[in-house]
């Protein structure tokens, strides 16, 4: 580290502001008022139709561990001035509260709580920005992961990005949410070590260029590897390259397990093609045809429709670094806080833009299901006492424009919703990746094909109940006469 401070730890890794808020509400007594914080994103990314949730082993494992060591004590006093006694309340700072939390793997939607925060205000503050921090990448890359999944269909992905990726964390992190959207490998050794996932790989051009000659190269990997994928672009491909390995695969026999060729430049439609043709020619119809080269869900839906024949596609950069949309928006408000009597007060905050203005209160959030087709109907934002299952029939109206609304029977209400803190202890055992993974594609399975495509899917309906509608108009209501009693004061 280039600083003085020997020690680091992840309760510094908040935004300042939220250390002056804890000060603030410190000072002033009111730290330890109950307050209900939710987190959620407005919009879904890459104008997908649905997003795929990942985070939460990190975010426990956060939790887990949240206190100030002396070093950032003593860099909250040297460095920034903070005074003794706010430092002596830090020093005992830990998460006390609960956590209620969709599971990895959950399909989620527009303006529907991912998690719901219930603790004190202060520790509630403290967390923000390393709970958005988290969720917000590593649901974006296993959405990402999601659509690409949903457009090669049942070819195999891997993930190649941790050259690319934005540091050390994002590689690993990305490489296990991008599983857990579904892609079956990561090239990341170190993921597959921490979290059990098919570490997988070919070579690169400089074994090639190593030995100066792809036979030798290819001969050389043999004898060490018994799966041999060989790179065969790094001279011409169609004319040394495929030649090459079809040459070196018969040669070993059975003494290798020739998986195929890789490409990994020029135009992967027509080499693909060609190749294909070439190993079926020679014997090999077995053999894989691995890609590569800046590939995302789009240029692998333009190579598809030009028929390249491809089984297995290496995906790094633009999975990694969710390059076209580098960032989703997930944000974390405040619905509720225990007032000076002791009782919860809800709280709102207002916008011109109506779907910006939040949703008060302590919640639930249910997904409606069609007990007959087994399709997902919607999502149902309830109040915390409401029970939708003890219901015959459910009213479901669009938030904003409330004429768009459907009466649904016959349905089964699912929790969403997990608690996985209780009173600051982690309760909730983290699944193993590839498992996520299984419940990401049956969830998937609840959606119809509708909200699937790539291109312009269906929204899907999130919905507030009658009640939770009714206590938001409510609570908008008391803020406009708030605001014209103070216009008028
Ligand atoms: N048939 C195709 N149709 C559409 N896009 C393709 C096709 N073949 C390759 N591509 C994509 O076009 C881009 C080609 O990029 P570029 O021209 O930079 O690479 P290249 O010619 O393969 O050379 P290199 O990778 O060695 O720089 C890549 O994103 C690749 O995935
Ligand atoms: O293209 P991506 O989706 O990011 O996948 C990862 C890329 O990393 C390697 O290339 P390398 O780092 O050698 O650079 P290159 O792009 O010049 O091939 C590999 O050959 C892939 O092309
Ligand atoms: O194994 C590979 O082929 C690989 C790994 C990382 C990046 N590009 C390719």
């Amino acid at each position: 580290m280039s600083s003085n401070y020997t020690d680091d730890s992840y309760a510094l890794h908040t935004d300042l502001y939220q250390i002056n808020m804890m000060e603030t509400y410190w000072a002033e007594g009111i730290h330890n008022k109950r307050a209900i914080f939710e987190l959620y994103f407005r919009k879904l990314p890459f104008g997908n139709g649905y997003a795929i949730f990942a985070g939460l082993e990190r975010v426990l494992d956060y939790l887990r561990e949240l206190h100030f060591t002396e070093s950032d004590i003593a860099y909250l006093k040297n460095e920034l001035h903070y005074k003794e006694d706010f430092l002596e309340y830090l020093k005992d700072v830990r998460f006390t509260g609960d956590l209620y939390s969709m599971k990895e793997g959950e399909t989620v939607f527009g303006n529907e709580p991912i998690m719901r925060i219930e603790t004190t205000l202060a520790e509630a503050q403290l967390i923000e920005t390393a709970l958005l921090n988290i969720v917000n990448y590593q649901t974006l890359i296993a959405t990402k992961a999601s659509r690409v999944k949903q457009v090669v269909k049942d070819d195999v992905v891997m993930e190649f990005g941790s050259r690319r990726a934005h540091e050390m964390d994002a590689a690993i992190w990305g490489a296990r949410a991008a599983v857990i959207g579904g892609v079956e490998a990561t090239s990341n050794v170190r993921a597959g070590k921490l979290f059990g996932i098919q570490a997988s790989g070919t070579h690169a051009h400089s074994l090639v260029q190593a030995y100066k000659s792809e036979y030798k190269a290819f001969h050389s990997y043999a004898k060490r590897h018994r799966d041999c994928v060989f790179l065969v672009d790094t001279y011409n491909t169609l004319k040394i390259g495929v030649p090459t390995a079809i040459k070196v695969a018969k040669e070993l026999g059975d003494s290798i397990n020739f998986i195929g060729i890789r490409l990994d430049s020029g135009d992967i439609a027509f080499l693909s093609k060609e190749a294909r043709r070439m190993l079926d020619e020679a014997g090999f119809e077995d053999a894989k045809i691995v890609v590569s080269n800046d590939l995302d869900e789009y240029t692998i839906l333009n190579l598809k429709a030009q028929g390249a024949q491809v089984d297995i596609w290496g995906i790094g950069t633009k999975l990694i670094t969710a390059y076209d949309q580098p960032a989703l928006g997930a944000v974390y408000k405040l619905v509720s806080i225990e007032g000076d009597d002791g009782k919860m007060v809800d709280t709102i905050k207002i916008s011109s833009n109506a779907e910006k203005v939040t949703t008060p209160g302590r919640k639930k959030l249910y997904r409606i299901i069609d007990k007959e087709n087994g399709k997902a109907e919607g999502d149902y934002i309830t109040l915390y006492d409401e029970d939708p299952n003890a219901e015959q029939r459910i009213k479901m109206f669009h938030p904003v424009h409330t004429f768009i609304s459907k009466f649904v029977t016959n349905f089964e209400a699912r929790d969403l919703h997990e608690k996985v803190v209780e009173n600051g202890k982690v309760i909730y055992e983290v699944p193993p990746t590839m498992e996520i993974q299984k419940y990401a594609k049956d969830n998937l399975n609840l959606l119809w094909d509708e909200y699937k495509r790539s291109l312009n899917p269906e929204e899907y309906p999130v919905d507030l109940s009658q009640k939770c509608w009714d206590n938001k108009m409510k609570n908008i209501q008391e803020v406009q006469e708030m605001v014209n009693d103070f216009i008028n004061e």
